[in-house]
């Protein structure tokens, strides 16, 4: 639950009551309150703030779902909050009335502080969002994604050769540790780490993360997203919900002054990247084949050589560090989200033998022992795919989505949804829905499987023929859908042709350590994005053969990675 210091609740109620009572905003909302949708009472000014679990809003979220139907709000504090609990009511806002609905409610702290106000996901719906969006789609979108598949190809042949070496995990501390959120170096969910962060910094700045080890860049993206999905996660501070306190000077605000710091501290590392990427141009002469280059080489072209500070040159042209933002945000948007997926599919693969069983036949029959699966064979593995979409739609790393908001006043199916509202898509509520999906809570790859037929991705933004939600809706639909499917179908159709995996035994007592897939206190993160603590797993090869193939191919990938100018691989 949130819970807000005495010099808080203390400076909140004494303006708040005012506030509430006699400003026009209150007057407006307590006027409108009889036509909203149905939700929790509250209490006088705080509203639900105090109902709502800040960093693991969703289960509370679903209980609601089931008592109060499609829509309900809350309210925190002077904030309207409207959940959306069906696809039908999300398609019918987010998608066909768009234009209303698409700009964002952003979390005070975590956006205009944190962020300073760059960070692409929060961007209210405007010019500076549509300058930065466009930016990113030349960069992600339908052409440039089938482009990547090649590295994805190679850093997933990494990924291989990386679970060969960490085997029984014999010699890691790592492996038998508590669940953490933290990940050790040594653990293998870096792996997945590694190469997650790996693929989205080639399409950024045009590198790999070639090696965890002495990697600070690397490890530091995660620490950085780890703390803003904490800062951000709506409700989670006071002065985000009553922006009375934003007027608070430093003294009575603890929380601006903690969170311009740790602004400098995300500096260091998107600007570092920025800084690094500029020397390291202007020292050999070329740069890589990535976003920040072509879009440095299109402003420079338009005669923006140098714009340095925040938002957007008059002319549209993104300034160094809304840029430096706008990168930071596909690396961190694709990094926790893909290894996060790809994490849950290994914990949903070991706790469904049966499932596994069905993919690893699949495979075994369309590829063979002598090659490895490739993106064509995708057409013919339709069972992995629908394993793949069950662990989205049972473990969506974003389980609230990211909230939208409305630009004016509008009514649905009767109820009243004013002008401002956050407004939520409760993907958790949509994919627990037992009329859409029956047995909600079974992790059942065969509700997508259609033997002999091919398994498409639907995935969205189209609304029709969709199979679930966790790339969200309309004109915020995750731009990084395409990269991140054909990562989590290269990733796992790979690791279930080369490797037996099991949970190993506890040393000490003999039992089983595989987490419970439905524990969310015990085997899940807090936070907006959630993520898999860490949990042991054995990576043994399926045969000699295999293993030997995977250390041919790494050999040979080295030379490769040289050749286009890359890191090879290292410790
Ligand atoms: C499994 C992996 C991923 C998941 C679950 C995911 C989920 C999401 C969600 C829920 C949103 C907000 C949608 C909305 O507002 O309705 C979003 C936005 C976004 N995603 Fe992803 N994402 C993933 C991977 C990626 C990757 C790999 C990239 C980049 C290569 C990426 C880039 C973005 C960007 C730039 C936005 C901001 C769009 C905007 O606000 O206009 N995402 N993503």
């Amino acid at each position: 639950m949130i819970s807000p210091s005495l010099l808080d609740v203390v400076v909140v109620s004494a303006v708040l009551v005012f506030f509430a009572v006699f400003s026009d905003k209150g007057q407006r909302y307590w006027r409108s309150q009889y036509k909203l949708p149905p939700g929790p009472r509250g209490v006088p000014v705080f509203g639900n703030i105090f109902q709502v679990s800040a960093l693991r809003p969703h289960p509370q979220f679903l209980q609601w779902a089931r008592e109060y139907g499609e829509i309900f709000h809350l309210r925190l504090g002077p904030q309207t909050m409207i959940v959306l609990n069906t696809a039908e009511a999300a398609d019918e806002l987010f998608m066909n009335r768009s234009k209303n609905y698409s700009g964002r409610s952003a979390p005070h702290v975590g956006h205009d502080i944190l962020s300073d106000g760059q960070r692409i996901v929060f961007l209210p719906y405007g010019k500076e969002w549509k300058a930065a969006r466009k930016s990113v789609q030349a960069a992600t979108g339908p052409g440039p994604s089938k482009r990547l598949r090649h590295i994805q190809d190679l850093e997933s042949r990494t990924l291989l050769k990386d679970l060969l070496d960490y085997g029984d995990g014999h010699g890691r501390a790592s492996q038998f540790c508590k669940p953490t959120e933290e990940v050790p170096e040594d653990h293998w969910f870096s792996l997945f780490r590694r190469y997650a962060t790996s693929v989205v910094m080639m399409v950024t700045y045009g590198k790999r993360a070639h090696r965890i080890h002495d990697n600070p860049q690397l490890h530091k993206i995660y620490e950085v997203v780890a703390n803003f999905v904490n800062v951000a996660q709506p409700g989670n501070y006071l002065a985000d919900a009553f922006p009375i306190m934003r007027k608070l000077p430093d003294c009575l605000a603890p929380w601006r002054v903690k969170a311009r710091e740790m602004h400098l501290w995300e500096m260091e590392l998107w600007g570092g990247l920025l800084d690094e990427h500029k020397e390291s141009t202007l020292k050999n002469g070329v740069s890589p084949d990535c976003y920040i280059s072509s879009y440095l080489r299109s402003r420079e072209e338009h005669g923006h050589a140098e714009a340095t500070g925040s938002g957007i040159t008059e002319d549209g042209w993104m300034r160094d560090k809304f840029l430096t933002y706008v990168a930071a945000s596909v690396l961190e948007a694709g990094s926790d989200t893909t290894s996060s997926a790809a994490l849950a599919f290994v914990l949903f693969m070991l706790s469904s033998p049966s499932a596994l069983k069905k993919a690893r036949e699949e495979i075994d029959t369309v590829v063979g022992d002598h090659r490895l699966p490739d993106f064509d064979d995708q057409v013919n593995l339709p069972y992995v795919v629908a394993c793949v979409k069950e662990t989205l739609r049972k473990h969506p790393p974003v389980p609230m989505g990211v909230p939208h908001r409305s630009e004016q006043d509008d009514i649905y199916k009767g109820s009243f949804i004013p002008k401002g509202s956050t407004v939520i898509g409760n993907v958790w509520a949509i994919h627990m829905d037992p009329v859409r999906y029956p047995n909600p809570t079974v992790f059942d790859p065969d509700r997508f499987y259609n033997k002999g037929c091919s398994t498409s991705w639907s995935s969205g933004p189209d609304a029709h023929d969709r199979d679930h939600y966790v790339f969200g809706w309309g004109r915020r639909f995750c731009q990084g859908a395409l990269i991140a499917e054909a990562s989590l179908f290269m990733i796992c159709a790979r690791i279930i042709w080369a490797f037996n995996f099991s949970t190993p035994k506890d040393p000490d007592g003999g039992c089983s350590l595989l987490p419970d897939a439905d524990d969310e206190d015990g085997t899940w993160s807090d936070g907006f994005v959630r993520v898999p603590k860490t949990f042991p797993v054995v990576w043994n090869a399926r045969s000699d053969s295999k293993a030997a193939m995977i250390r041919k191919i790494s050999d040979d990938l080295q030379l490769e990675w040289q050749s286009m100018g890359l890191e090879p691989d290292s410790t």
